[in-house]
C-alpha cells in the first residue's frame, strides 16, 4: 500500500522505502485538516504525561502498593507505623553486617546504588552507626542493600553486573557459578565447643571437621568486611519448613544476584505481611562465595571455607559460589535443630497419591530423589528435604534443585517444563545465538543444576505438607550392578541399609568424583547430619513402626554388568517398580530370597521384563557377578564395624535384629 485512494503517500510501512527507491526522490508529504482520514497522524494519538524523558521514564513503574495493616498478629512489627518499620528492619540488616571487632553496624540503605534518582532511597536511608573517632574507610561508606528482590529485579542485576549470566531460550537464568561446580564437604567446619563437643558426632566417619570460636570470628570478619566493601549487598529473608509450627527464619547475605534469586526459589518465600514481622532472623548465612578464606588461618586447608556455629545461628562461606552450598548447610542446621524437638529431618524427596498416600525416596546425590518424586502421577511434597512429625511429614524448602545433564522432555516433562522465568541454571551450555540449553555438554561439569520454585511442578502439593508415610523408599545407585532393582525390606533390614546409606558417588556433586565410586553415607546424607546416625535411626525405626510404613530397597545404578560394562536400569522400568509400590500391588506379589544380602524379590512387576528383577540373569559372566556380590557384600560388612557397638533406640533387640540384617556370608 504505497499510496491511498487519495493519492496521499503513507509516510510509514513500506510506502516511504518504495517511493525512495523511485530514482532517490523523496515522497511529497501532504498534511490534511481533515480529522477523519484514513491517514494515520501523529496528532491522532493521547499525548504522553509526560514534560521529559525522566518524568516519562519514571511513570513506568509504579510503586507497590503498601502492604496491608496486620489484623490480629502480635507480631515484632505489627504495631509500628511504616517508617519506624522500615528503621528497625535496617537497623537489624545493619546489626547482621556489623563487624565484631568495630562493634557497630554499616550504615545501609536501600536499593541499588546506580539509581541515585530512586525515590525509595529518601524513606530508607538510616544512619545506623554514630560515625566514631577511630573510624576506617568501611564506616565511612554506605552499605547498598538489594532487600528481598523479585525475580525479575534479580535478572536485571545479574545480567547488568555478572559476567556469565544470560537468558536462555525459555527464559531461565542461566549462570556460572565459577571454579566450584560441586560442594566442597571437606571444606565444611563446625565450631566446637563445651555444648556442641557434647551434642554433635565427632570423629571417623562424621562430616562435622572442628572448628574453635575465634577461627570461625576470624572468617566471619573476613566475610563481613568483604560483603561491606561491595557497593552493594543482597539479603534475602526467608522461611525453611512448611510445618508452621517449626519454621525456622532464615536471613541469607549475599554478594551476587544469582545467590540472591537461587535462594528465592529454594527457601519459602514470604508473603508481604510475613515479611513485615519477619524481626530478627533465626540463622543467618553470610555468603562471601567470590573471596577465598585465608590459608594461614588456623584448620583452613584450602582457600574454600563452609563454617557453622550453632551457638551463634551463623553460617559463613568463604572460597565457593556453588549454591547448593547454603541449601544444604542450612539443611545440616535443620538437622541440629528438628532432632532436639523430636522431629525427624530426612535427607528424602517426598509425594503423595490420590488417597494421600505418602512415599518418602531417601538417597544420596545422583540416585533419583528429585527425578523419581517429580511424578506427574502424585503431589509432589518435596524433591530433597523433609520432616516427620507427631502429625505428618513437611518440606523444608520452597524450590527443587534438579540435576539437569542429559535432561530430556520425554523422560522428565515436569523438570523440563520448570526450566523457564525466574528459574536459575547453573554451568549449563547452550547455543551462542538461539539460546537453547544443551543438556548433554558436560563442558562446564556433569553436575549442572536447575533450581526452581516447587510451585513450577503442576502437581506439587501447596502447603507442602501430608500426612504419615505409607513407604520408605531406599534408593541407591549401584554402581557394582548386582543390587536388585527392587527388595522390599523388613524393619531390620531398613534400619541396615538406612545406616549404612550405600550408593556410589556419580561425578559431579563432589569435588574430585570423576566416574562411580562406591561410598557408605548413613542416613543416605552423613554430609549433613549432626548427631550420630544412629539417633536418626532410632527415630526412623520408631515412627516406621507407629505407623506401619514399609520399606524397599531400589536400586536405580547398574545392570548387566558393573559400571563400565553393563548399563543404567532404565528410568522408565524404575519408575514401573515405584508405581507397583505405590499402588500397593508390589506388597501382595510373590516373592525369593537372595543369597548373601538377604534380601526378598518379587519375581514379576508389572511393565518391567522378570528377568532383570535378579541381576545375576543379566550378567553374561556368572563367575563375575559372584565375585561383585561378595566384594560389595564385604564392603557393607567392614562399614557397619562402626556402628557394632551402639545401640539404636532402647531396645537392644532392635541393635541385634539390625546387626544380623547385612549381609550372610
Ligand atoms: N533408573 C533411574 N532412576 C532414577 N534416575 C535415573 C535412572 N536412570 C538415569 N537416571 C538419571 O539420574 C539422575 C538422578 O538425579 P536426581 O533425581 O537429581 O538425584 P537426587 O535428587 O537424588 O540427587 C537424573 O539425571 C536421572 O535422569
Ligand atoms: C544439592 C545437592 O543435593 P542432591 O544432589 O541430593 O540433589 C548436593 O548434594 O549438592
Ligand atoms: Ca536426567
Ligand atoms: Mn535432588
Amino acid at each position: 500500500m504505497a499510496a491511498n485512494g487519495n493519492g496521499e503517500v503513507a509516510v510509514n510501512g513500506n510506502g516511504a522505502a518504495a517511493a525512495r527507491k523511485q530514482k532517490g526522490t523523496l515522497p511529497s508529504i501532504t498534511t490534511s485538516d481533515k480529522h477523519h482520514h484514513e491517514v494515520c497522524h501523529d496528532m491522532s494519538a493521547p499525548t504522553v504525561k509526560a514534560q521529559t524523558i525522566d518524568e516519562l521514564h519514571s511513570l513506568q513503574k509504579k510503586k507497590s502498593a503498601p502492604n496491608t495493616p496486620i489484623k490480629g498478629i502480635q507480631g515484632t512489627f505489627a504495631a509500628l507505623p511504616e517508617e519506624e518499620r522500615q528503621k528497625q528492619q535496617l537497623q537489624s540488616i545493619s546489626a547482621s553486617l556489623a563487624s565484631l571487632t568495630r562493634g557497630s553496624g554499616p550504615k545501609v540503605v536501600k536499593g541499588d546504588p546506580a539509581n541515585k534518582s530512586q525515590t525509595n532511597q529518601k524513606v530508607h536511608q538510616h544512619h545506623v552507626a554514630a560515625p566514631t573517632i577511630s573510624a576506617s574507610d568501611s564506616s565511612l561508606k554506605f552499605t547498598h542493600v538489594l532487600y528481598n528482590l523479585s525475580p525479575a529485579e534479580l535478572y536485571e542485576q545479574a545480567i547488568h553486573y555478572e559476567k556469565g549470566s544470560f537468558i536462555t531460550s525459555t527464559g531461565a537464568l542461566a549462570t556460572l557459578s565459577g571454579a566450584k561446580t560441586g560442594r566442597a564437604p571437606r571444606d565444611k567446619r563446625v565450631v566446637k565447643d563445651d555444648v556442641t563437643g557434647k551434642e554433635l558426632w565427632w570423629g571417623k566417619g562424621s562430616p562435622n571437621i572442628e572448628m574453635d570460636e575465634q577461627t570461625f570470628l576470624v572468617n566471619r570478619e573476613r566475610a563481613v568486611d568483604y560483603l561491606n566493601s561491595l557497593d552493594k549487598v543482597f539479603v534475602n529473608d526467608q522461611f525453611l519448613n512448611w510445618d508452621p509450627e517449626n519454621r525456622i527464619k532464615v536471613r541469607i547475605v549475599s554478594a551476587r544476584a544469582y545467590h540472591s534469586l537461587f535462594m528465592h526459589n529454594m527457601c519459602i518465600r514470604p508473603t508481604p505481611e510475613e515479611l513485615e514481622e519477619f524481626g530478627t532472623p533465626d540463622f543467618t548465612i553470610y555468603n562471601a562465595g567470590q573471596f577465598p578464606c585465608n590459608r594461614y588461618t588456623h584448620y583452613m586447608t584450602s582457600s574454600t571455607s563452609i563454617d557453622l556455629n550453632l551457638a551463634r545461628s551463623e553460617m559463613v562461606i568463604l572460597g565457593t559460589q556453588y549454591a547448593g552450598e547454603m541449601k544444604k548447610g542450612l539443611f545440616s542446621v535443620m538437622h541440629y535443630l528438628m532432632p532436639k524437638r523430636r522431629i525427624l529431618s530426612l535427607h528424602s524427596g517426598c509425594n503423595m497419591g490420590k488417597d494421600g498416600d505418602v512415599a518418602l525416596f531417601f538417597g544420596l546425590s545422583g540416585t533419583g530423589k528429585t527425578t523419581l518424586s517429580t511424578d506427574p502421577n502424585r503431589y509432589l511434597i518435596g524433591d530433597d528435604e523433609h520432616c516427620w512429625t507427631e502429625t505428618g511429614v513437611s518440606n523444608i524448602e520452597g524450590g527443587c534443585y534438579a540435576k539437569c545433564i542429559d535432561l530430556s522432555r520425554e523422560k522428565e516433562p515436569d523438570i523440563w517444563n520448570a526450566i523457564k522465568f525466574g528459574t536459575v541454571l547453573e554451568n549449563v551450555v547452550f547455543e551462542e545465538h538461539t539460546r537453547e540449553v544443551d543438556y548433554a555438554d558436560k563442558s562446564v561439569t556433569e553436575n549442572t543444576r536447575a533450581s526452581y520454585p516447587i510451585e513450577y511442578i503442576p502437581n506439587a502439593k501447596i502447603p507442602c505438607v501430608g500426612p504419615h508415610p505409607k513407604n520408605v523408599i531406599l534408593l541407591a545407585c549401584d554402581a557394582f550392578g548386582v543390587l536388585p532393582p527392587v527388595s522390599k525390606l523388613n524393619l531390620a533390614q531398613t534400619m541396615y541399609h538406612f545406616i549404612s546409606g550405600y550408593t556410589a558417588l556419580v561425578a559431579g556433586t563432589e569435588e574430585g568424583v570423576k566416574e562411580p565410586r562406591a561410598t557408605f553415607s548413613a542416613c543416605f546424607g552423613a554430609a549433613f547430619i549432626m548427631m550420630h546416625p544412629t539417633k536418626y535411626a532410632a527415630m526412623l525405626a520408631e515412627k516406621m513402626l507407629k505407623h506401619g510404613a514399609t520399606g524397599w530397597l531400589v536400586n536405580t545404578g547398574w545392570s548387566g554388568g558393573s559400571y563400565g560394562s553393563g548399563s543404567r536400569i532404565k528410568l522408565a522400568y524404575t519408575r514401573k517398580i515405584i508405581d507397583a509400590i505405590h499402588s500397593g500391588s508390589l506388597l501382595k506379589a510373590e516373592y525369593r530370597k537372595t543369597e548373601v544380602f538377604g534380601l526378598e524379590i518379587p519375581t514379576e512387576v508389572e511393565g518391567v521384563p522378570s528377568e532383570i528383577l535378579d541381576p545375576v540373569n543379566t550378567w553374561p559372566n556368572k563367575l563375575g557377578y559372584n565375585d561383585t556380590l561378595m566384594k560389595l557384600a564385604g564392603l557393607f560388612k567392614n562399614n557397619f564395624e562402626t556402628f557394632t557397638d551402639h545401640k539404636i533406640g532402647k531396645d537392644n533387640e532392635l541393635t541385634e535384629e539390625i546387626l544380623a540384617a547385612g549381609p550372610n556370608f
